[in-house]
């Protein structure tokens, strides 16, 4: 990766340290963060704050492999989230950043596909970015969450595999806490108003199809898209409110195929190649916003919290990540030049 990542990842968040003087970006003491969430929300952040210049550890449960973040299909698409008219914004952002990272799709799994959604026409300012027919930024997340985290320890970040029994405890160690937990944040806030849907995709091998095909039935339990990846296609798929077995259903994986087969005969036939299950982050609306979190010693530490994101993780995270890193540090985001 050259200079400019850094700051085209951050829309031109300042590399030049502190320059408003807030304390953050100096790599030691107020500089310092902890983010709570290895997944796509949590990564992003943390890249964005780490080649800023803060000293920044993530925190995670979980292997990035074994995230919703991981079983996402990809498409950037604007899908179960709310509020809405902040989602599209968000995404329109982070369109801008997908479009650059697919210029080298081996390094960071983001490619431009052109695609087809049949029923209803998407927002004006969507079709405006990806055209028509569609092109849509299309994520392989198993080549894309490495990138991220290799991005963030180019920077200096550190990851580990630890689980936060609190924000408290996260607050003891860093002046800043971002809590990107997705639907560890239930526990670990406790925020009871995120619940998981649920969602189950078949992976099997792609009989030549090159372009994605979403039926975007906003509120529906059972959608039909098909998605390309380097490595097979990605049938979908479910939305399953407040269920949370992670074990892949065989006769919904059935029921899967054959719905995507009604719009590619050629898939009746092929072979599947895996089942993955992941639950979304439902939550009436994002979480983006501040909050005093006790630090164990009399004080307070300041925490950006970042969850929420419903279907549509991948496709806000950019957007997501710049606005808490502008609430980490508002002038040294603000003041920079570029902002999108
Ligand atoms: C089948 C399916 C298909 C999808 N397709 C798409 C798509 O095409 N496009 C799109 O944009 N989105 C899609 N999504 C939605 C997307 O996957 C989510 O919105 C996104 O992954 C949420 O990211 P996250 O980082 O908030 O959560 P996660 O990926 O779940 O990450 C949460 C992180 O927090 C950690 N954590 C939680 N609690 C603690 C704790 N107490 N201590 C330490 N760590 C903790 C976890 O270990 C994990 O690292 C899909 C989802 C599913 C299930």
């Amino acid at each position: 990766m050259d200079d400019r990542n850094g700051e085209r990842a951050a829309e031109g968040a300042d590399s030049s340290r502190d320059k408003a003087g807030t304390g953050v970006g100096s790599g030691t003491g107020a500089g310092s963060a902890v983010v709570v969430g290895g997944g796509v929300i949590g990564l992003t952040t943390a890249v964005i704050l780490a080649e800023r210049g803060m000293d920044v550890r993530v925190w995670s449960r979980e292997s990035p492999g074994e995230t919703t973040s991981s079983v996402a299909g990809g498409l950037c698409w604007p899908y179960r989230i709310k509020p809405e008219e902040r989602a599209l914004d968000w995404a329109v952002r982070s369109f801008r950043q997908f479009s650059w990272l697919a210029e080298q799709p081996p390094l960071t799994g983001v490619r431009l596909v052109r695609g087809r959604m049949p029923d209803g026409a998407p927002p004006e300012v969507w079709t405006s970015l990806t055209g028509t027919p569609p092109r849509a930024p299309i994520v392989d997340m198993r080549t894309y969450l490495p990138y991220l985290l290799g991005r963030f320890e180019a920077a200096g970040g550190r990851y580990e595999r630890r689980a936060a029994s609190s924000l408290a405890e996260a607050a003891a160690e860093a002046p800043v806490v971002v809590n990107a937990s997705g639907l560890g944040a239930r526990e670990l806030v406790p925020d009871p108003a995120v619940r998981a849907v649920r969602g189950q995709v078949v992976v099997v091998e792609n009989p030549g199809i090159e372009e994605w095909y979403v039926v975007a039935t906003g509120g529906a339990s059972e959608t039909t898209y098909i998605l390309p990846q380097p490595y097979g296609l990605i049938l979908g798929g479910t939305a399953h409110e407040d269920a949370e077995v992670t074990e892949p259903d065989p006769a919904t994986a059935e029921a899967i195929v054959r719905r995507c087969a009604r719009i590619h005969p050629a898939l009746a036939d092929t072979t599947v190649l895996e089942h993955r299950v992941g639950l979304r982050p439902f939550r009436p609306s994002v979480r983006l916003e501040t909050e005093r979190v006790p630090d164990g010693r009399g004080g307070t530490s300041l925490c950006v919290h970042n969850y929420g994101h419903g279907g549509a993780g991948v496709t806000v995270s950019w957007g997501c990540a710049v606005d808490a890193a502008r609430l980490v540090a508002p002038a040294a985001v603000d003041g920079a030049p570029g902002r999108g």
